[in-house]
């Protein structure tokens, strides 16, 4: 696991060996610790570098080990064991040290960086923090805000500015191993003293307690309730206001309350479901692994409203070339320049060139004749996406995929519509497409698997999360957003303001509560949609039965606001009121307050005291629900891609680790207890009602979530 070989005749070269990322478990901690031994006692060896292979020098600490009782040497000895050798010891980092990686880089005399090699401490991403010395080593390399600065956001710095801030000594071009060896040998029999980054003061920090103050402020604005990024800071505080030792040992104490916590348990189920995702699978069988993409060079948006913008720059952004079609010309215009600025931005950003050559504007569909997938993004209307689609399947070549952006259309009808319904599946993206990271990849069940894998590869390609998913009304996030929404409306006519629920949401660690986000996207939205769906009535009726539509209790505030031409921020008024239309700081509105006391009076509702807590059960259990039928009805293949979909594409806080994880957490027999209770008092309401599923996993003895898998393959088989 850490091979030893000497070389230069006075190197001992130490290579982790771990494939595939050189993580340091037990094994290659205790192959560590032999070489480095074996170098030190070796009097021919006069330097030592540890590099990493297969071109990454190492990921940090396994985190598949942080679940099971640890055994082999701990990290702090051996790096304090490389800190204090008395040969000089240098890393040689080639594509990424990240974590216990980078604190075993900290710990040598010297770092050596090959120009694409990532740096980083993420450990706060895993609910963590470095705590193998980094907290406390970092700053007093590179000073205290710029070491918290890397800590609390984990993220990853270019060997670049790895150069700049002090982290490394020396960039190259070329090879790693071979420079870190010249290097080696040139500072052999050179004092190590200056060299042990322990024995460094931290630098001084003016102001030290409002400097801490300021930070800690915006650090717990920013963590929304998460708890390590607030025990980073205040490991960063004992680094620069106690002496290495005691330092140490506030690492220590922090770290023991971090590491057995719910929200890092949390975060890491997340590290890991956000790579199962892509180990998709169908219900009839087709897997990642036995499905071959088909190559992409050329792709085509057609309709270049705001969806199709941002489609387009994320398609351009990976270097493909893009066709970009609308049929109005001024649109067309608008968009052309709306493009090309958030093309530019990005490159700014990201320090590269603008791909503003890689997209062509055509008013004719029939440019599309040659690409190998388009993807379409007109309006939300099945008569003109059918008509879209049957343009498209007269002009393209043979064997283009086609793929709609519907967030709410049904993808088999599509496809339906078609002469190759294999080739048809839904690329649902958010808004705005081009920043935001989920990618709902819809199959129907004619979609063959090379046209789900090759919209699999594509999303990735973009950086996005992409799941793939089965086809039904809302696919898994808007068909699980439903009940969670229609419970808002429900618990404001009982008696709760908008401002009650969102509080309850945005303290659970939402971004936005339901109405501000409401909002934010348009009230009139979700009015067509309901409008389409034949459940608006005119509003002058009164009493239950006007609250109740097609069978089931149905809650008119939404479209009453949209009545009133309040549809949110772009109008000035919503939920809530705006200084003008467009703005974005939502301020309480009386006349809001007095509109649902009318409501209530008008419908015999009488407002009583609600809680957070109910706010929170009865929201975020009906949505939970919603993902156990999901995963009954197979639209789902497992908990995480529901996860996934929610942690990146809905506001879910990270460190709750989505909204099956957290029913997880919860215990499956309470929420199951929560749904019966509020289903007695709510027997109208059938999204409160248990899924079978739920029912059938509590009856089974409630497996932990990395077996619902196979509980939910038995209880199928016993079906
Ligand atoms: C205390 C805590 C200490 C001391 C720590 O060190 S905590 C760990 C800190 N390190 C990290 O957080 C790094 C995590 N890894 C990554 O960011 C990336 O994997 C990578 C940048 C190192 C490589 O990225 P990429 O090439 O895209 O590969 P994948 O991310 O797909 O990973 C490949 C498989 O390796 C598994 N993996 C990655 N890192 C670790 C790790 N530290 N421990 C265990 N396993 C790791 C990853 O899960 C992939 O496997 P599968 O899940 O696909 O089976």
């Amino acid at each position: 696991m850490a091979e030893y070989n000497r070389v230069s005749e006075c190197v001992g070269l130490i290579t982790l060996r771990n494939p595939p990322v050189n993580a340091l478990s037990a094994a290659v901690r205790q192959g560590i610790v032999d070489t480095v031994q074996r170098a030190l006692s070796d009097p021919n060896v006069k330097s030592v570098v540890i590099c990493g292979q297969n071109g990454i020098f190492c990921g940090g600490a396994d985190i598949k080990e942080f679940g099971s009782n640890m055994t082999g040497p701990p990290l702090i000895p051996m790096i304090h064991a490389i800190e204090s050798a008395n040969k000089p010891v240098v890393a040689a980092i080639e594509g990424s040290a990240l974590g216990g990686g980078l604190e075993l880089a900290l710990g040598c005399h010297y770092r050596i960086a090959h120009s694409k090699a990532r740096l980083g401490l993420p450990e706060v991403s895993l609910g963590l923090l470095p705590a193998a010395g980094g907290s406390q080593l970092l700053p007093r390399l590179i000073g205290v805000p710029a070491a918290l600065n890397l800590i609390t956001t984990g993220r990853h710095v270019t060997a670049a500015e790895a150069l700049q801030l002090g982290i490394v000594d020396q960039v190259t071009d070329h090879n790693t191993v071979d420079a870190a060896v010249k290097f080696a040998l040139s500072v052999a029999g050179r004092s190590l003293d200056p060299r042990r980054i322990s024995t460094h003061p931290c630098p001084q920090q003016p102001d030290l307690d409002a400097f801490f103050e300021e930070v800690m402020q915006k650090v717990r604005q920013s963590a929304r309730g998460a708890i390590a990024p607030i025990a980073c800071v205040q490991a960063v505080r004992a680094a620069a206001t106690l002496p290495y030792a005691q330092g140490m040992e506030r690492e220590r104490e922090l770290m023991a309350t971090l590491f057995t916590s719910g929200q890092a348990r949390a975060l890491q189920y997340c590290f890991f479901a956000e790579r199962a995702v892509g180990r998709w699978r169908m219900p009839s069988g087709a897997r990642w692994d036995t499905s071959k993409p088909r190559p992409v060079h050329k792709a085509a948006v057609i309709g270049l409203g705001t969806m199709g913008r941002g489609i387009t720059v994320a398609l351009a952004q990976t270097g493909l070339s893009v066709i970009a079609v609308e049929t109005q010309e001024k649109q067309l215009m608008e968009a052309k320049q709306a493009i090309s600025a958030m093309l530019e931005r990005g490159a700014k950003r990201r320090g590269v060139a603008p791909a503003l050559d890689g997209v062509i504007y055509s008013q004719n569909i029939q440019a599309v004749a040659d690409v190998d997938l388009v993807i379409e993004a007109v309006f939300e209307d099945i008569a003109l996406k059918t008509k879209v689609f049957q343009q498209l399947s007269a002009v393209c070549k043979p064997g283009t995929l086609l793929c709609t952006n519907t967030s709410a259309l049904d993808v088999d009808q599509l496809a339906s519509e078609t002469p190759n319904p294999e080739l048809v599946v839904g690329m649902h993206f958010f808004a705005p497409a081009h920043v935001m990271k989920l990618l709902e990849v819809v199959y129907g069940p004619r979609s063959s698997p090379q046209a789900v894998a090759t919209a699999m590869q594509l999303g990735k390609k973009m950086g996005k999360a992409s799941v793939a998913v089965g086809n039904c009304r809302g696919f898994v996030g808007n068909r699980m957003l439903k009940p969670y929404i229609e419970e808002a409306f429900f618990l404001l006519e009982e008696g709760a303001t908008p401002e009650l629920v969102d509080q309850a949401l945005e303290e659970f660690g939402f971004p936005m509560g339901v109405f501000r986000m409401s909002d934010l996207s348009g009230l009139d939205v979700g009015w067509r949609v309901r409008k389409g769906d034949g459940l608006v009535e005119p509003g002058t009726a009164s009493g239950r039965s006007a609250r109740i539509r097609q069978g089931r209790r149905y809650s008119p505030l939404g479209d009453l606001l949209c009545e009133e031409g309040r549809f949110g921020q772009k109008t000035g008024r919503g939920w809530y009121q705006y200084d003008k239309p467009g703005s974005r700081v939502a301020r309480s509105d009386p006349w809001l307050h007095s509109f649902l006391g009318a409501y209530r009076a008008q419908h015999g509702l009488v407002a009583r005291r609600i809680d957070h807590q109910e706010v929170l059960e009865r929201c975020l259990y009906a949505l939970i629900n919603e993902g156990f039928h999901i995963l009954d009805d197979g639209i789902a293949a497992g908990p995480e891609d529901i996860d996934v979909i929610y942690v990146s594409g809905y506001g879910w806080p990270r460190h709750r680790g989505g909204p099956m994880f957290y029913a997880n957490m919860v215990g499956l027999a309470k929420v199951l207890e929560r749904l019966e209770h509020y289903q007695q008092l709510h027997p109208e309401v059938p999204h409160l009602q248990p899924s079978s599923l739920l029912r059938r996993l509590v009856a089974s003895g409630s497996p932990p979530i990395h077996k619902w898998g196979e509980a939910i393959k038995k209880l199928h088989s016993q079906l």
